[in-house]
């Protein structure tokens, strides 16, 4: 099992290089592994990506691919090259074959994204799903595996009843984290560091909570210490 500041992704959900750049030079070493999403992926983000790949650091392009399946396998195809670590696309049948099949043996993984950790069954219902978040993010596990996806994102939440259900082989990613007393945001489905490692995530995304936080090194310390005192009550 990977060191417990290892487990961190910080998501750099900033609006330019240098916000991003000034976030991470006061995370200096406490943080190892980054995530780029819309925000800083449409103003540099993926250059950005390369340089931290290149000084060592992991990195999660999190753009949540979902196109016709030649789209998707050239666009996979791309990003292996890069060297990120994980790619996440959308939890359709078609889209994760596509995305299983760019990859290759790379050794970039891919995540399905089971069910939106902003979503709760209303928001299902409102999209026109007949399921609950629950059936839902099984149901979509249960593909994912079956189609050789390397990992899940899901909520801490679903993490100990998806653990069975896939195996030890894939990692089960979750946003949706909220040290006690942060600011829930937009997100509906959250637990704290500690409670997620106790449900069984192996990585843990936080973004405001670090990147918004006054001291973002404090912060990160903070919860890699929850980490770290989780995994021990687990181990
Ligand atoms: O279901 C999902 C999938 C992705 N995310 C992303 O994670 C971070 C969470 O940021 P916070 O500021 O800690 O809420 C963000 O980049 C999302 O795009 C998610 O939250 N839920």
């Amino acid at each position: 099992m990977e060191q417990p500041r290892d487990r961190l992704i910080v998501a750099l959900d900033l609006p330019s290089i240098d916000a991003a750049e000034a976030v991470i030079d006061r995370l200096g070493d406490s943080v190892t592994f980054y995530k780029i999403g819309y925000q800083l992926a449409f103003a540099g983000g993926l250059a950005l990506a390369e340089k931290l790949i290149f000084k060592g650091r992991r990195v999660f392009v999190d753009l949540k691919l979902h196109d016709i399946g030649n789209t998707v396998e050239k666009g996979v195809e791309s990003v292996a090259r890069m060297g990120a670590t994980f790619l996440t696309v959308h939890a359709y049948p078609q889209t994760m074959k596509a995305a299983v099949a760019g990859r290759g043996d790379s050794n970039l993984r891919i995540l399905a994204v089971t069910v939106l950790t902003s979503y709760d069954d209303a928001d299902l219902a409102a999209a026109g799903y007949d399921f609950t978040v629950s059936e839902l993010v099984a149901e979509r596990a249960a593909q994912a595996h079956d189609i050789g996806i390397d990992g899940l994102v899901c909520s801490a939440e679903e993490a100990a009843m998806l653990r069975p259900k896939i195996g030890p082989g894939m990692v089960l990613v979750t946003p949706g984290i909220r040290p006690s007393g942060a600011e829930v945001g937009d997100q509906k489905r959250v637990k704290t560091p500690r409670d997620a490692i106790r449900a069984g995530a192996d990585y843990l995304v936080v973004g405001r909570p670090i990147v918004a936080a006054k001291d973002p090194r404090a912060a990160a310390d903070g919860i890699v210490a929850e980490i770290a005192a989780a995994a021990d009550e687990t181990a």
